[in-house]
């Protein structure tokens, strides 16, 4: 199993008290020679968590980026000004923007371009609903949001999150995975072609402390997206320590 990544997404969570603690915490006991490691804080928090990740060897994202480089997009951040920040990855097309955004393929694709151009690796998180995995539905809905989401040659990071996994508590099952994964690597082969072997398809849906080691072990996972547990230094680097470094 090659090198793994690890990104954990703090969502709309983290004062900078808060911030400034959990992320002391993880520069400070992050294993030497672990799996690669991003941490995604809110906007809020970038700048501050920046300074403190400046010799670490954790890299910064951030959880979204607007599609233009600048202009008249009132509370919108764009990828250069991320890029300026120091942020090296984006979370693109989580199924709590697209829900709660109404956010579409062709939005996040368009992000996706924008992010590249600034010179940042996009995350593209894609995942079935409950009903449509219940009705069989997941493979062509996976499949229509690769094709709608992922630009052409794309060359990033995919992340599979059955949304019916998400803050659940209730991780999709080893075979729900693996299945899952094999389809991805195909349907990404088969859309993009040899670019396609090259896409990291990550793993998230309460992923934690217990389930890490064997979901981490599934052939195709290249690591995990990571919510509620990234806030918790302990779970956070329990998790680092079940990924591949090497
Ligand atoms: O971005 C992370 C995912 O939405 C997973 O969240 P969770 O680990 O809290 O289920």
């Amino acid at each position: 199993m090659s090198r793994q990544m690890i990104v954990g997404n703090w969502k709309m969570n983290g004062t900078r008290q808060a911030a400034q603690a959990l992320v002391a915490s993880l520069v400070d006991r992050l294993p030497q020679g672990s799996a690669d490691v991003v941490i995604c804080p809110p906007f809020t928090q970038l700048a501050p968590v920046a300074d403190k990740l400046a010799a670490s060897p954790i890299g910064l994202g951030a959880q979204d980026c607007h599609q233009a480089v600048s202009g008249a997009y009132t509370g919108d951040v764009s990828a250069a000004m991320l890029a300026d920040l120091g942020v090296g990855h984006v979370i693109l097309g989580h199924s709590e923007r697209r829900q709660g955004h109404a956010e579409l393929d062709e939005t996040v694709r368009e992000k996706a371009v924008a992010a590249i151009r600034a010179g940042l690796v996009p995350v593209i998180c894609i995942g079935e609903t409950a009903e449509q995995r219940d009705a069989g539905q997941h493979e062509d809905v996976l499949g229509w949001q690769i094709e709608g989401s992922l630009p052409e040659g794309f060359g990033g990071v995919v992340a599979y999150e059955p949304i019916w996994a998400i803050g659940s508590g209730r991780a999709a099952t080893e075979e729900q995975i693996a299945q899952t994964m094999a389809f991805l690597r195909a349907e990404l082969i088969r859309q993009f072609g040899e670019t396609g072997k090259a896409v990291k398809i990550l793993y998230g849906g309460s992923v934690n402390a217990g389930n890490a080691p064997s979901i981490l072990s599934i052939p195709e996972v290249a690591g995990a997206l990571v919510g509620g547990a990234s806030l918790d230094a302990d779970a956070f680097l329990s998790i680092v320590g079940a990924a591949s470094a090497s």
